[in-house]
């Protein structure tokens, strides 16, 4: 099921999240939606016993919650956002609604009230689409709920005073949180985990797709629909066709939300007139968001150079002044590259004030275990100048970045090799895990990393095969400075670094050669000469473990067309990736065989292959 489509429905307009609870910020965000958070204050005090069901009073609370948020925002803007998201969990059991605990002994109320039995856990959400007419709002609602039945365990006096006492019970539904030290009270649940958690993504995903893709009867002349979006017939069939260029047209002929397009979002499509709308060609959204696709990138590279992330990191929201000042930039100017950047989702804004989200707290900010920053420093350096100059280098036939940086260290200052050596460093670090066990590497007792540039990847395999010694063999140049890289829990002596260079001379002896380069992902003919090299110096039964930049999977499928990912389509050298296929042949091509291929952490290929005997 394509989720992430659904998703990008919503990503030129301005969602808001009428909501404070750090679930449902993060349940939204991994799902991919930009949204700004405005915590409502609405009062949740509706009286329980005018509903009929629980699920109704939640969907009611769940909608004054976003109502309010909408009018607030109408109100102090005079223009209220696109879309407005508000949820409202709760806990019903025995004809009980259970909310938040006021104190502990009403926490100890509750769960021993769930204690041992079954409960129900509700989430109603309504989504509000604004518009402002005339000066007023105007607004739809569509509301939902979602159940998901919880059986507790028995619990203990002990057990239940030992998990009150946590702190954790205090601000959720029912009193727990199963997502937590609440997981270990919980004996089953059936249905959607989410929705205990705080918000049904599934669902969500659904109502959005029938919102905006409802289905159009045999026949019928083409609704006149809400805003700009198109119509597809059900969410499974939804084909995104945002982030690149396809030749199809889209189902409808209907006019997508490019990067490039103003956004329109209280317009109403004008109702076809005499079939004319149908006869048109659909306005080339993919097109226009390939063109201007670089400036996102260039404000995310532009906000890691000037350690916008850095100066967020382990703070509370800050205004565009106070960062401003702490990175020495104007106020208007920071406004305005912080607002993108949580436009983008890399920040949270809320209240005025910006924070770091989980994504940017994981691999933006500089000093980060899993950071990207210094690859973002690379990309924004010496790759961002070699594709201002794409047109000379293919005029002239040259690679589409400078050829592997360190391997021609004769052109390279020290700063430009170690500026490499951070972006390999923070990619192999990244992915060392997916690599090191992608295939069981426990056969074997040496390996030799080629190209191994700071031993990230090494580390990772001697932490994984406690038999296995790893030798890092790569340019001198490399070797010298690889020693102020932190690459792995502490040094360990089944790491060796041997300088030499891995495309002419003697590679060191072993029974696992690996190459996995991902941030120079030069040109086949490199990559060719390295395999030759391998192939002729190790001995039969030796084995050869190759990692490369894949694109996501359901575009390999589609054909390797790789629709949304024109960064990765194009790698380093500026060719398509390579399917599983083309791999098993170039290396039975080169001796190899029981050649196996595998995909790896969503974003590579390896492949494990054994040299035949000559
Ligand atoms: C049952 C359960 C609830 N919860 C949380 C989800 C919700 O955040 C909270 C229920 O309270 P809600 O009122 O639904 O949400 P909230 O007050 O946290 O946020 P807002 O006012 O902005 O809507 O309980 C868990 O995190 N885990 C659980 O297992």
């Amino acid at each position: 099921m394509l989720l992430c489509p659904v998703i990008r429905k919503l990503q030129h307009r301005r969602v808001v999240l009428a909501s404070s609870s750090p679930r449902r910020q993060e349940i939204l965000s991994n799902a991919g939606l930009r949204f700004e958070v405005v915590p409502s204050r609405f009062k949740e005090k509706l009286h329980k016993a005018s509903f009929a069901t629980p699920q109704a009073y939640a969907v009611e609370t769940a909608k004054q919650k976003a109502l309010e948020v909408a009018g607030r925002m109408h109100q102090k803007d005079l223009r209220a956002p696109d879309v407005v998201i508000g949820a409202d969990t709760i806990v019903a059991v025995g004809g009980l609604i259970l909310e938040k605990p006021v104190d502990k002994q009403d926490a100890y109320r509750m769960l021993s009230r769930l204690s041992g039995t079954e409960h129900s856990v509700f989430t109603g959400v309504a989504v509000v689409h604004c518009c402002t007419k005339d000066g007023q709002l105007d607004t739809r609602v569509s509301e939902f709920y979602e159940e998901t039945t919880v059986k507790f365990s028995e619990l203990s006096e002990e057990l239940l005073w030992e998990y009150i006492d946590s702190g954790e019970p205090m601000d959720k539904a029912g009193g727990y949180g199963i997502q937590a030290l609440g997981g270990m009270l919980v004996e089953y649940v059936r249905g959607d985990f989410l929705n205990v958690v705080g918000f049904p993504l599934n669902r969500f995903c659904k109502e959005l797709a029938r919102l905006y893709h409802a289905p159009r009867a045999p026949g019928a002349p083409p609704r006149i629909h809400y805003d700009s979006i198109p119509a597809v017939d059900t969410f499974e069939d939804l084909n995104d066709a945002e982030g690149g260029v396809s030749d199809q047209a889209p189902a409808n002929g209907g006019l997508e939300a490019g990067g490039a397009q103003p956004r329109a979002p209280h317009t109403r499509d004008a109702p076809d007139l005499n079939g004319v709308r149908d006869s048109q060609p659909p306005l080339p959204a993919g097109l226009l968001g390939l063109m201007d696709g670089f400036k996102a990138s260039k404000v995310l590279l532009t906000a890691c150079k000037l350690n916008v992330f850095d100066v967020l990191k382990d703070r509370g929201p800050l205004t565009a002044a106070d960062v401003a000042r702490e990175i020495g930039a104007s106020v208007d100017g920071t406004e305005r590259l912080l607002d993108v950047c949580a436009d983008l989702g890399l920040l949270q804004k809320a209240d005025g004030g910006y924070s770091n989200t989980e994504t940017a707290s994981l691999h933006l900010v500089s000093d980060a275990e899993q950071s990207l920053h210094g690859l973002a420093a690379y990309l924004d350096g010496p790759v961002w100048g070699a594709f201002t100059h794409l047109g000379r280098a293919v005029r002239e036939g040259a690679t589409w970045i400078p050829e592997p940086l360190p391997q021609a260290p004769h052109k390279q200052s020290t700063e430009a090799t170690l500026q490499f050596m951070r972006a390999s460093h923070g990619l192999s670090k990244l992915t060392a895990h997916h690599v090191a066990t992608a295939f069981d590497l426990s056969p074997f007792t040496s390996a030799c990393h080629l190209e191994g540039c700071t031993g990230a990847l090494a580390h990772k395999l001697v932490q994984e095969y406690p038999r296995l010694q790893v030798t890092v063999f790569d340019l001198p140049e490399v070797i010298e400075l690889a020693g102020g890289f932190q690459a792995g829990a502490g040094p360990s002596e089944r790491v060796h670094f041997v300088p030499g260079d891995p495309s002419s001379g003697r590679l060191p002896p072993a029974d696992l050669y690996v190459l996995c380069s991902l941030a120079h992902d030069g040109p086949d003919h490199r990559l060719h000469g390295l395999l030759r090299r391998v192939s002729r110096s190790c001995r039969a039964g030796a084995g050869l473990l190759l990692a490369e930049l894949a694109p996501a999977e359901e575009e390999e499928e589609a054909g390797g067309a790789a629709r949304r990912s024109p960064g990765l389509r194009i790698l380093g050298a500026g060719r398509p990736p390579r399917g599983p296929g083309q791999y098993r042949r170039l290396l039975q091509g080169l001796g190899f065989q029981d050649v196996q291929a595998t995909r790896a952490g969503d974003l590579l290929h390896v492949v494990l292959g054994t040299r035949a005997p000559p």
